[in-house]
């Protein structure tokens, strides 16, 4: 039965979350959060997923770019599993009347302000995010618990929902998070990247001095980053997957871990190609998403006006 309220001991009402178009995602995407968001539309009845466009005209954006990356974002987390008939997956500018200033500065100030409307407007109980968000969330939490104390009780306080790998860091810099606008080209594996390009990326990671495999993110953030990332993609444990790698060096290590992402993202390559070369149904889905979520989120924001006094 879906309509399960409770995940991982926790009552959830309504989950939502969102990503930025900015093509095609990576591992941190996935792992951090995109994976979570496909088992939480199986175990949860009320789920919004949205593609956050106008958060990503932070950084100015070609009309055409953006168009195109929309589009691929959606194909991708298609493929990933997203299924449209247990979520609402959509576009943030659907929902939105007023337009963001591209302009960078005003952007990044109204930035957490923004993603504080799009989780409070769905009165969403549960975010699942990477770690990278939790600062945001944080706001959210301020903005309704303010809110409630001013107008009545109204919104619930949004939770944060953190997978265990919270924080992939890039494989050139383990100081540093994975992040698509990185400009080191091997810092960051796509979810489409060829198994050539997995393979060049897991090559070149920086580990450090000791040749053995072990886990310890605060010495060792390298080697423990690549433990992280086999964990999460076979599905093992920390401990199942160091277990595998005895007797291993740190450079075959990474050619097994970058075969277990080659394995994981191969079905989920092939099916990003042949979504992305339906573009009609791509459209129709966010669409459709976007009809559902504004039926939702019509009589909450009425109901935020009355309380306000705006009517
Ligand atoms: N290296 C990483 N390791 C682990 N997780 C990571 C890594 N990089 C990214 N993530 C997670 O991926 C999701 C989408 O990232 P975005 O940068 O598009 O995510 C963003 O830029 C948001 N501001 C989009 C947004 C706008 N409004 C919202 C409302 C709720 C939730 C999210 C949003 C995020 O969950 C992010 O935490």
């Amino acid at each position: 039965m879906k309509l399960i309220r409770k995940w991982r001991n926790m009552v959830v009402d309504r989950i939502f979350s969102g990503i930025q178009p900015t093509g095609t995602p990576h591992l941190g995407n996935y792992l951090g959060a995109i994976q979570n968001w496909v088992n939480l539309q199986e175990e949860c009845s009320s789920v919004l997923y949205s593609i956050m466009d106008m958060h990503s005209l932070t950084m100015p954006k070609e009309p055409a770019v953006l168009r195109q990356n929309i589009l691929d974002t959606t194909a991708a987390i298609l493929a990933c599993g997203i299924d449209p008939k247990k979520c609402f997956l959509f576009r943030q500018s659907l929902m939105k009347r007023a337009s963001q200033n591209s302009e960078g500065t005003v952007g990044l100030l109204t930035y957490p302000v923004l993603q504080a409307a799009d989780i409070l407007l769905y009165k969403s109980t549960h975010v699942p995010v990477g770690e990278d968000q939790v600062l945001h969330l944080e706001l959210a939490q301020d903005i309704a618990q303010h809110f409630n104390k001013k107008y009545g009780e109204f919104f619930p306080v949004p939770k944060a929902i953190l997978s265990t790998t919270k924080k992939i860091k890039s494989l050139r810099d383990p100081a540093v998070k994975m992040s698509k606008s990185d400009p080191q080209k091997l810092a960051t594996v796509s979810i489409a990247d060829s198994p050539d390009e997995i393979v060049l990326k897991f090559r070149k990671a920086v580990t450090d001095f000791t040749s053995e495999v072990t886990y310890d993110p605060a010495s060792r953030p390298g080697v423990s980053n690549l433990v992280s990332i086999h964990a999460a993609v076979t599905g093992l444990s920390i401990k199942e997957v160091l277990h595998q790698a005895t007797g291993l060096d740190t450079a075959h290590y990474k050619m097994v871990v970058a075969e277990s992402v080659i394995q994981k993202f191969a079905p989920i390559r092939n099916e990003i190609k042949k979504l992305q070369e339906d573009k009609s149904y791509l459209i129709k889905v966010l669409e459709d998403g976007a009809e559902k979520a504004k039926e939702l989120a019509a009589p909450i924001y009425q109901e935020i006006r009355r309380l306000v006094g705006f009517q």
